[in-house]
């Protein structure tokens, strides 16, 4: 590889977009959603991009690790790894087995970087990333259509409101998922829970079910319900759901859960690591595993998360939260090529009024993202896009996400512990 390959510079660009009010457990969303776009650049000029997490922490670590990739190959994965165990939480060691507790910290980065050196990798080619990753198995990818309950508009003006309206009623969340499956396709129905009653939310299902009958439905009340009321709803939920998302909130409990639920628990709050999965085995706790590339620690370490659900029988589907293009396209690429995601993929997409690549935001049409098939992710930076998300993160304030204290300017005595119910 001659140096005109080598890294030359890397690049790290706090970004925020708007966000509408959408409810969960832990609040409400706050006006802007952060996100940090990468960028990874070659002595001889390409470009190759990222998206990861916004918040101070992401982005301290992403600093750190910057300087150690000046000069390394797009194709030295291993070289990646490297740079990120050396420079967050140090002295760990690359060959060891995973931690129990996690590592999340690392595992960003690793995610964070490895897209644009694939991306990279892919241009160099000429080859769309799914070409190396291993090629793909579909040419579309399936999302479903994600609910939120969600206020009218941001308490704080001026706030111009988003054209979704208020949802805080079964008739309110059907009509949100009428114009969902009108405009986008999607052919399955998960819906966000935990914020209210949860009869209440069971009546939203119910409305649901009546209005799509053939839509595979989900709920995920993120860790809000206790084991006993989990207990509770079983009837009401046996026959309604594909499967249940994180009805409590420890591997603990989802394991007691699983003796009684009538259909799969899954998760994306209790297994995001490796070092959980002996755990989780053990525990029998889980039996759908919601991938994710920003924290399992990239596309490589999806396709390995899925191959190890292939040795459990653990069923694959697809995490997300805010994001941008850049996300969607990783997503897509990563998803195409695994053989076992037999689920609808997650995207807050439809949710995102901004976009920071170039031609706007990527189509979901029948519910589905074409794999780009340019060179690499496919997708490029709309470089005054760029600047305008920059600058609004610069004005906007926030700094962390805090979906607890932006509520408590609807309701000044919310508390956001779980089980809420
Ligand atoms: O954006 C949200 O409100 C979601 O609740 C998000 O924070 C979760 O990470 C996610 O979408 C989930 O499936 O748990
Ligand atoms: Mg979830």
């Amino acid at each position: 590889m001659n140096k005109a390959d080598r890294i030359a510079d890397v690049r790290i660009h706090p970004i925020a977009f708007r966000d509408p009010p959408l409810l969960n457990v832990a609040g409400v969303h706050e006006p802007w959603a952060l996100r940090s776009i990468i960028e990874i650049e070659l002595e001889n000029g390409l470009v190759g991009l990222g998206e990861s997490y916004g918040d101070l922490v992401t982005l301290a670590d992403l600093e750190r690790v910057k300087p150690a990739l000046i000069g390394l190959s797009p194709f030295d994965l291993n070289a990646l790894t490297r740079c990120v165990y050396g420079a967050v939480a140090p002295h760990s060691d690359p060959a060891a087995t995973f931690p129990p507790a996690g590592d999340k910290a690392r595992a960003t980065a690793v995610g964070a970087f490895e897209v644009a050196m694939l991306d990279l990798q892919g241009q160099i080619l000429g080859q769309p990333l799914h070409q190396i990753l291993g090629g793909a198995v579909r040419d579309r990818v399936s999302f479903s259509a994600y609910l939120f309950y969600k206020f009218a508009q941001h308490r704080d003006a001026p706030d111009p409101g988003d054209d979704w309206g208020e949802v805080l009623t079964p008739e309110q969340m059907v009509g949100e998922a009428r114009r969902m499956v009108e405009q986008y396709g999607f052919g399955s129905i998960k819906l966000k829970g935990g914020v209210f009653e949860p009869e209440r939310e069971l009546d939203a299902l119910d409305a649901l079910r009546a209005a799509f009958p053939k839509h595979p439905l989900r709920i995920d009340p993120n860790g809000g319900w206790s084991v006993e009321t989990t207990r509770r709803l079983m009837p009401r939920l046996d026959g309604l759901l594909e499967y249940c998302e994180d009805p409590v909130n420890s591997l603990a409990e989802m394991g007691e859960v699983a003796r009684f639920a009538t259909m799969p628990l899954a998760t994306n709050m209790c297994t995001i690591a490796f070092g959980h999965i002996p755990e989780t085995i053990r525990l029998n706790a889980v039996q759908v595993i919601l991938s994710d590339h920003h924290y399992w620690g990239g596309l490589r370490a999806t396709q390995h998360l899925a191959w190890i659900g292939r040795v459990f029988g653990i069923g694959i589907s697809m995490h997300s939260n805010s994001h941008m293009g850049v996300s969607l396209a990783a997503m897509a690429h990563v998803a195409a090529t695994i053989p076992n995601l037999a689920y609808a993929c997650d995207t807050h997409y439809p949710w995102q009024t901004d976009e920071v690549i170039e031609g706007g935001k990527l189509p979901i049409e029948g519910g589905m993202v074409a794999v780009p098939q340019g060179p690499g992710l496919g997708v490029r930076l709309d470089r005054d896009a760029l600047a305008r998300l920059r600058q609004n993160y610069r004005d906007c304030g926030i700094r962390k996400r805090d979906d607890a204290t932006e509520m408590r300017k609807y309701d000044p005595a919310f508390n956001p512990a779980r089980p809420r119910f």
